[in-house]
């Protein structure tokens, strides 16, 4: 039996993901990809596409026809929000269909019509705009996805290849940081990432790095004192559960690449902590990957780049390899 199609949120409208997924699609026999549909406007599509001079037909349908239709037409689950087509300039009447997009995606792949989920960038400050509570999809998919009175942990993890890093704090002010870090976080963020790279990554005995958050790790409590009161404690705890966790190691030497290759992940104690290294590695490679979740969801590692919106400049190498690895995870059982 065919696999159901992945999904895939049409994102910022303004910005580039409706490019990369006309550019993604255009480019699915040459590259054997797997069939998708997208939750968006269909319309919007095709004015892109015209834009961009794609000739490909664009259909509305409904998730269960649409990986059948998927060799001859973009399938589009049509959300009924309509958008003008203005690339780089944002609307506040986008959220609708930004959100909506994302929710009925989720709700598909629990009916079971679709298999996962890929994101298009979406542009956060004009979903805060419209009152979107949510800092980011991360945030905003673990809600979704709560069931029997609790919201998951979502962990965001952003690879390149075998490099991979994530943050503990994520969408928040530095200063909110020193607030939110525990060591009942910091343990809790580890055994999410340890079971996932156990069950969606088939690593059997996942080796993991953590970052301090001071300079130099703190130099034993002269930058600081968040590793003593903190992350040894996690780690000490997380060593007496059996698992191979190596740290607090300093922040600015970890993610070398002969270091960072000696773990299958490095956790690190803020966003850009953990991000710029991956996006400084290969912007174009770099896929975000929500673990914690009972779904599959990856996204690019790039943002809705406004200014590229429309011009078909736009890279799709990022956005092509989060549809790959989503394709190669959906087709494990998530455990
Ligand atoms: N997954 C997501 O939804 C996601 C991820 C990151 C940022 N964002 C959002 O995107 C918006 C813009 O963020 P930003 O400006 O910090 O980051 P950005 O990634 O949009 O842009 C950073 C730089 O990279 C370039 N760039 C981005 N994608 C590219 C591609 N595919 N090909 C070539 N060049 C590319 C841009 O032109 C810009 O110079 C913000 O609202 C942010 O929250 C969303
Ligand atoms: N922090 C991510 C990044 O910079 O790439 C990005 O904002 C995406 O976050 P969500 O997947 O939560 O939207």
């Amino acid at each position: 039996m065919a696999l159901p199609p992945l999904a895939i949120s049409i994102g910022e409208p303004a910005g580039i993901g409706p490019d990369l997924i006309l550019q993604t699609y255009q480019e699915r026999v040459a590259r054997k990809l797997p069939a998708f549909c997208v939750f968006g406007d269909p319309e919007l599509l095709a004015a892109r596409a015209k834009r961009l001079g794609y000739d490909f037909p664009i259909t509305s349908t409904t998730a269960e026809y649409a990986a059948e239709l998927f060799a001859t037409a973009l399938p589009v689950i049509d959300l009924g929000h309509r958008i003008a087509d203005e690339p780089g300039t944002l609307s506040p009447a986008a959220a609708p269909l930004v959100i909506d997009a994302i929710s009925q995606s989720v709700e598909a792949i629990f009916a079971g019509k679709c298999r996962g989920l890929v994101t298009a960038p979406i542009h956060k400050a004009n979903l805060y705009k419209e009152g979107f509570d949510f800092p980011g999809h991360t945030e905003y998919l673990a809600d979704l996805c709560a069931g029997g009175g609790k919201i998951p942990t979502p962990i965001m993890m952003l690879a390149h290849g075998n490099h991979r890093a994530v943050p503990v704090t994520i969408h928040m002010a530095l200063k909110q940081v020193f607030e939110t870090l525990t060591p009942e976080l910091i343990m809790e963020n580890v055994r999410i990432v340890h079971h996932d790279l156990k069950s969606r990554f088939q690593l059997a005995t996942p080796k993991i790095g953590v970052t301090g958050l001071n300079p130099h790790a703190g130099e034993d409590g002269t930058m600081g004192h968040e590793e003593i009161d903190i992350i040894v404690p996690a780690l000490q705890q997380l060593r007496e559960e059996g698992l191979n966790v190596d740290g607090p190691l300093p922040a600015d030497t970890a993610f070398a690449p002969h270091i960072w290759s000696n773990y299958d992940a490095m956790i690190a104690m803020y966003h850009d902590q953990a991000l710029i290294p991956v996006k400084a590695i290969g912007f174009d490679e770099g896929v975000n990957i929500t673990l914690g979740l009972p779904i599959v969801r990856t996204s690019p590692d790039h943002g809705t780049a406004l200014s590229l919106a429309g011009t078909g400049t736009a890279s799709p190498n990022s956005f092509l390899k989060a549809l790959a690895i989503a394709d190669e995870m959906t087709q494990k059982p998530l455990t």
